[in-house]
């Protein structure tokens, strides 16, 4: 890099909540052209901090320097015109509007254009093109896959123009060549001056994009330092504080009987086009299967027809040889089966609710949660308290909405409720996003310890390694059809990227 330019530098921030010291002076700089990754576990205080430089929080302590100028950051607005952009972890999209108009939102009032919608029409495929961010303008957020909605995010920010980029978890859920782009992207607008803080719990991907990295633990910096004098183990323990032992799947020789059974299912996506077109999958008990592909390939409809959020057109779903076709979500749970949702915002948890009601959500009907017709408090205090301490979920306490805590708590709270649960059948989407590397090991070793207590567990992920390290086979979804089931022994990361474009052998003799 050439001679350092000092672009931000935040000094002694402090941030409180009640009950929690989310930011415990923390300090650091930027300088221009630089990738800085911020690293910490779940609740470590990092969205809190980058929401103070956005202007979303203040600090109760503390102050920031742009261009070595003290500003006080009031607004996201005052952040914009600072050229301060933010990519929000859980994103800040309105789903009943289409793209054009939720980057119209973010532009309206800026003084790059005015709100017209041709205008923006045109900057969205400007930047579209010159990025290789594939968008469709027309289309209703609703409609979109997570991963479009992240490109979408994207986009809105690069229509701003910012200088200083902050990305909190941006590839979370990209697909690997989608993350590729986006960290060469990234890199080609710090050489052209840009300066970007990057936050991921992927640290092949700080490895791969970042110049420095800044450690915080508990609020607080314990690291600053170069990326290259760190291995991915390395900045592993950093941020753990631990050294992590990522578990491993013995091979069997047989399974059980099977516990879920598609056969021959068609569902519609949202757009109205056949989003599952004939898919027959089965999960025997003691087997983990994976559903790899590019999100927005009927990942989602997959999992809806199974908890009956989505109708099946054609085709049965059987849970242990009964038919579970079009039941509603209640009967399916009945079935023994759980689900860990891919949006864990709104359809794993409720919000506004505390954590100990998101934890007993399934089950306050049913004894001991309930005895005739009354909650029984102690019971669920008791058993709340417990999944936190296990789940090492970060919350002041079992009180505190679902809302107020950090993503990868959200995720925590969801796991452990269907995890404790027990299930029969497990259905898991993107079960350790967002989660930080120690609990996306506790995760794994959980799911494992499902599969050995013969439970059937389906597993939906576009982590190459994830999926190839738990599962006994791994199904390639490619435009609502399997493309190919390869035993986990078999596949590599190579073998499912191909699939997972669409390219079987067949296809590609042509
Ligand atoms: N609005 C809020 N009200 C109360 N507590 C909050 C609020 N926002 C964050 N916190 C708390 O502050 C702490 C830091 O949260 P933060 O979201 O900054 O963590 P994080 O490092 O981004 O975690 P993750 O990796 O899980 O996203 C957590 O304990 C969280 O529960």
């Amino acid at each position: 890099m050439p001679e350092a330019i000092q672009h931000l530098a935040m000094q002694n921030i402090v941030k409180r909540f009640p009950g929690v010291l989310a930011c415990d002076q923390i300090s650091f700089e930027l300088y221009a052209g630089e990738i800085l990754a911020i690293l910490g576990e779940n609740g470590a205080g990092k969205t809190t901090l980058m929401n103070i430089l956005y202007g979303l929080y203040h600090p109760d302590e503390g102050q920031i320097l742009i261009n070595h100028q003290k500003v006080a950051i009031d607004t996201p607005r005052h952040a914009c015109e600072l050229g301060i952009g933010m990519v929000h972890q859980h994103f800040m999209l309105v789903p009943n509007l289409t793209v054009i108009e939720n980057v119209a939102l973010g532009l309206y009032n800026t003084s790059f254009l005015k709100l017209d919608v041709a205008a923006v029409r045109k900057r969205i495929l400007k930047v579209s093109e010159q990025y290789g961010l594939e968008v469709k303008p027309d289309a209703y957020i609703w409609q979109l896959s997570v991963g479009e909605q992240q490109r979408v995010e994207l986009i809105k920010v690069l229509c701003l123009g910012a200088n200083l980029l902050v990305l909190d978890e941006p590839t979370a859920a990209l697909t690997p060549q989608e993350t590729d782009e986006l960290i060469a992207l990234l890199k080609d607008m710090a050489q052209q001056g840009c300066s970007v803080i990057f936050i991921s719990h992927k640290l092949n991907e700080v490895k791969a994009v970042s110049n420095r990295v800044c450690v915080l633990r508990n609020g607080r910096v314990v690291y600053d330092g170069q990326t290259t004098e760190h291995s991915v183990e390395s900045l592993a323990e950093k941020m753990a504080g631990r050294e992590i032992n990522l578990p491993v799947r013995h091979e069997k020789s047989s399974y059980g009987e099977m516990l879920l059974d598609l056969q021959d299912v068609w569902a519609k996506g949202d757009r109205g086009f056949d989003a599952l077109q004939g898919v027959t999958l089965s999960v025997r008990a003691g087997e983990i299967v994976g559903i790899a592909g590019v999100s927005g390939n009927g990942q989602r409809e997959l999992a809806e027809v199974i908890n009956g959020l989505r109708k099946v057109e054609k085709g049965r779903i059987l849970i242990e040889k009964s038919e579970i076709t079009n039941l509603t979500p209640q009967q399916i749970i009945n079935h023994d089966v759980g689900y860990i949702p891919e949006d864990r915002l709104h359809e794993g948890t409720i919000p506004s609710f505390s954590v100990r009601e998101n934890f007993i959500m399934k089950d306050y009907a049913h004894p001991p949660i309930t005895k005739k017709g009354f909650l029984q408090e102690k019971i669920i205090n008791r058993y709340a308290a417990d999944l936190i301490q296990k789940f090492q979920v970060k919350t002041p306490d079992a009180q505190t909405s679902c809302a107020s805590l950090s993503g990868g708590n959200i995720q925590k709270v969801i796991l452990a409720r269907e995890l404790t649960r027990n299930p029969k059948v497990l259905i898991a989407a993107y079960p350790t996003r967002g989660l930080d590397i120690g609990a996306a090991e506790y995760v794994h070793r959980r799911l494992l310890e499902a599969r050995d207590n013969n439970k059937a567990v389906l597993v939906i992920s576009e982590e190459l390694d994830e999926l190839l390290n738990i599962c006994d086979r791994i199904a390639v979804i490619y435009e609502g059809v399997i493309l190919r089931i390869l035993p986990g022994k078999e596949a590599t990361r190579s073998s499912l990227g191909l699939l997972m474009a669409g390219v079987t052998h067949e296809n590609k003799a042509e």
